[in-house]
């Protein structure tokens, strides 16, 4: 029998090439993508991770045994100083100004993305919130894998590319991906089928969040303020 997470990938082809054809990682790759969508797009990705580091925490306390607890607890600890820092750096890079950080709010698929993760976490199992961060995960790293030798001519881009694609994140892609099949070996037929559909709706977030940033999606009456306290990272 095939591993679960390989019919999961089988079930999500669709949407999985569609992200990878999506015209904003296409423009990272080729280099043409204009800076403006992608600084739209750091700032927007800083809020999102600074939410996925909860989900990952909160699937850690989720977890039945220490080992597990503390790796996932590891995976939020990653978010914050792997993903984040670089993100931080682009800031920097991009000459993004105090008064754009103090404007920022989050774009209506930002906001949607980490909602849908936490009604999982809110009321899921730990193999549950695997499969709704797996994409997270696995999409980049097969977009990091595919684009290695693309060579864009912004340096951001090219750095962006480098680290989806290197080895270390690739092991920690893995590591969710056998721990995913483990807990669904004992799952139930009725677990199993909203794994499925977790991991599926986030497939379909992942190629929101590109188009978000494609468009530079705002709220139909932005700058509202009405969620100015939704803050775009507690780091800082
Ligand atoms: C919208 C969005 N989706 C996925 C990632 C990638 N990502 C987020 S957390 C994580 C695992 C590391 O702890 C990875 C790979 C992103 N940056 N933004």
């Amino acid at each position: 029998m095939p591993a679960f997470t390989e019919e999961l990938r089988k079930q999500a082809d669709q949407i999985w090439e569609a992200n990878l054809n999506h015209p904003f990682v296409r423009g990272i790759a080729e280099g043409n993508l204009p800076l403006e969508k992608f600084k739209y797009y750091v700032l927007q990705d800083s809020y999102y991770l600074s939410h996925f580091a909860r989900i990952q925490a909160l699937g850690a306390a989720r977890a039945d045994d220490l080992y597990t607890t503390s790796r996932m607890a590891a995976h939020a600890q990653g978010t914050n100083e792997a993903e984040l820092a670089l993100h931080e750096k682009f800031i920097k890079q991009l000459h993004i100004t105090e008064e754009e950080l103090a404007e920022f709010e989050p774009a209506p698929t930002a906001y949607n993305y980490t909602s849908h993760l936490y009604r999982v976490a809110d009321s899921g199992s730990l193999g549950e919130i695997i499969a709704a961060i797996l994409p997270c995960y696995w999409i980049y790293h097969e977009i990091g894998e595919r684009f290695e030798g693309a060579e864009p001519k912004e340096p951001i881009y090219q750095e962006w590319i480098a680290a989806y694609g290197g080895v270390w994140f690739g092991q920690l892609v893995q590591e969710q991906i056998s721990r995913l099949d483990n807990l669904a070996e004992n799952a139930s037929h009725a677990e199993r089928k909203k794994m499925t559909q977790h991991f599926l709706l986030s497939c379909q977030y992942e190629y929101l969040f590109w188009e978000m940033a494609f468009i530079l999606e705002k709220w139909p009456v932005p700058n509202t303020r009405i969620l100015s306290s939704e803050r775009r990272t507690e780091n800082v």
